[in-house]
């Protein structure tokens, strides 16, 4: 598996009058768990979302490789090795956890069996199903493959939409604000997962995340936004006792 870098290269995002993002750049290495962090309003939703195709920047361009991801549609994303979770996750919460995790397959097929009507045979779709199911055991929730998503308690469903996003079988991983929402226990088990996910599959994580003690103890970078602005980007050590991140913290709330 060839790993690429991302590179975020100067992107400014305007909404009208406002500047979401101001000449934004920062590179997530192969391999890596890169963390992007900053106080309320600062940035980090409008940069998940210039990256992943779902804004485009005003100005400046992230590159995965080679390949420009600005301009690439969500299914093309699959395709070249980004796998993506939302921060509010967009399940099929009628449908089972297995379902959910089959529909993150099918860009793997030629074409998309679930778009296009093409079977798969049998055996393909063995080999899928047992992917899945593989993938879920990962996460924990190997134990609830054939409950609707809406049966699930909270925790479980964010598990979900990150298994969902691991069905692509990406190279590089983008997790909104994987801990929104959780409490103390569960945030922890998801660092603890986060951390797992990179030691098994080798692969490299782009997390944008409010809740830093989640982020200091499983990043090896952190960039920190304030007002749109990189006023960071370094070890979470040295990020934690930057001036500047704590003097964007204060008020808000103290670097873990
Ligand atoms: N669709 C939009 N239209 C107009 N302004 C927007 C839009 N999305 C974000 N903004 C503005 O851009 C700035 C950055 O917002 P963004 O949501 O990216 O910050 P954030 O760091 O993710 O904040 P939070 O931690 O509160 O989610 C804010 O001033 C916000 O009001």
């Amino acid at each position: 598996m060839s790993l690429a870098p991302l590179r975020v290269e100067n992107v400014t995002l305007t909404f009208g009058g406002i500047r979401a993002l101001d000449d934004v750049s920062f590179t997530v290495a192969p391999g890596t768990v890169h963390a992007l962090i900053g106080p309320n309003g600062a940035g980090k939703s409008s940069c998940f979302n210039v990256i992943s195709g779902v804004y485009r920047a005003t100005s400046g361009r992230v590159l995965f490789g080679d390949t420009e991801l600005t301009r690439l549609r969500a299914h093309k994303l699959a395709k070249i090795g980004v796998g993506r979770a939302f921060q509010n996750t967009a399940l099929s919460t009628r449908s089972t956890v297995l379902d959910n995790v089959m529909l993150g397959r099918h860009v793997l097929t030629r074409g998309g069996f679930l778009t296009d009507g093409l079977r798969l045979t049998a055996r393909e779709e063995r080999r899928h199903l047992a992917r899945a199911a593989e993938i879920c055991a990962f996460l924990g929730i190997g134990d609830v493959l054939h409950v609707p998503v809406a049966a699930l308690p909270y925790g479980a469903a964010k598990r979900v939409d990150i298994a969902r996003a691991l069905a692509v079988e990406p190279t590089l991983l983008l997790l909104d604000e994987p801990a929104a929402g959780m409490n103390a226990a569960e945030t922890a088990e998801m660092a603890a997962t986060i951390g797992d996910l990179r030691a098994a599959l080798g692969i490299s994580v782009l997390l944008v995340e409010h809740d830093m003690s989640l982020v200091m103890g499983i990043a090896d970078r952190v960039t920190v936004l304030d007002f749109g602005k990189r006023i960071a980007d370094g070890s979470p050590a040295e990020v934690r006792s930057d001036p500047d991140v704590i003097r964007a913290y204060l008020g808000a709330e103290e670097p873990a």
